[in-house]
């Protein structure tokens, strides 16, 4: 199987591991992605079953929409039942990295107020540390420099993505060269540089269930394993 029939593989899965719960009154969070594309593509089947869905980025709202599945403002809704999302990189804890769509702070934020996180990952994404994906961090543009010489003091190598501005009105630098052994240090530490919004590691809410796409099949895998 080749990367996006992976990719199909666990957003199938995904939609039939969320079926039971899918009431009249059921909100899905929906991430951002390729992965998370082909989950909004088979969601669809089931539009109808539940009520609607909060996205992560205007990218995938637009898509819900096109199939006709509501799409609510995270104000107006009471709360998440589930969040299906992809990711850049998953550890055994299932720690993430994720950004590489620009939508990392939307995504952090609904999968803070969503009762569980499935991540959907081909197997490609699978590490025993996290780093080799640069790290996605979310900065407002005028402190773009300052935050960039604050993470060279971190030990990271950070990078303009030139051209891409986030759903936010903000800016992403990319952090190069990190084996991240600590996840949930260097999170906060990150976070805690004025101007930065967010950054991409998903230590402090990991995912709760992963599905992962495997040539042998779709394995679910939960960090207490
Ligand atoms: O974090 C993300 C977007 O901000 C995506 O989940 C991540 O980049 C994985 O994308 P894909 O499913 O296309 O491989």
């Amino acid at each position: 199987m080749n990367q996006d029939q992976l990719k199909q593989a666990v957003a199938r899965a995904a939609v039939e591991y969320i079926t039971p719960m899918l009431e009249s009154d059921t909100i899905v969070g929906v991430g951002t992605g390729s992965t998370a594309n082909f989950f909004i593509d088979y969601l669809a089947e089931k539009k109808g079953l539940f009520d609607g869905t909060v996205a992560s980025s205007e990218a995938s709202a637009e898509r819900l929409k096109s199939h006709g599945i509501p799409v609510y403002d995270l104000n107006a809704v009471d709360g998440i039942r589930v969040y299906v999302d992809g990711a850049d990189e998953t550890n055994p804890l299932l720690q993430l990295i994720k950004g590489g769509g620009a939508a990392l702070t939307r995504e952090k934020i609904v999968a803070a107020c969503s009762e569980e996180f499935v991540c959907i990952a081909d197997e490609s994404k699978w590490v025993e540390v996290l780093g080799n994906f640069p790290l996605p961090v979310e900065v407002i543009p005028m402190a773009r420099s300052y935050v960039a010489r604050e993470i060279v003091k971190l030990g990271g190598d950070p990078v303009y993505r030139e051209g891409v501005t986030t759903d936010n009105g903000n800016v992403i630098l990319d952090v190069h060269n990190m084996q991240i052994a600590k996840p949930l240090e260097l999170e906060d530490a990150i976070n805690n540089i004025t101007g930065v919004v967010t950054n991409g590691l998903f230590a402090a809410r990991p995912a709760d269930v992963l599905l992962l796409g495997t040539a042998d099949g779709v394995k679910t895998v939960t960090s207490k394993v």
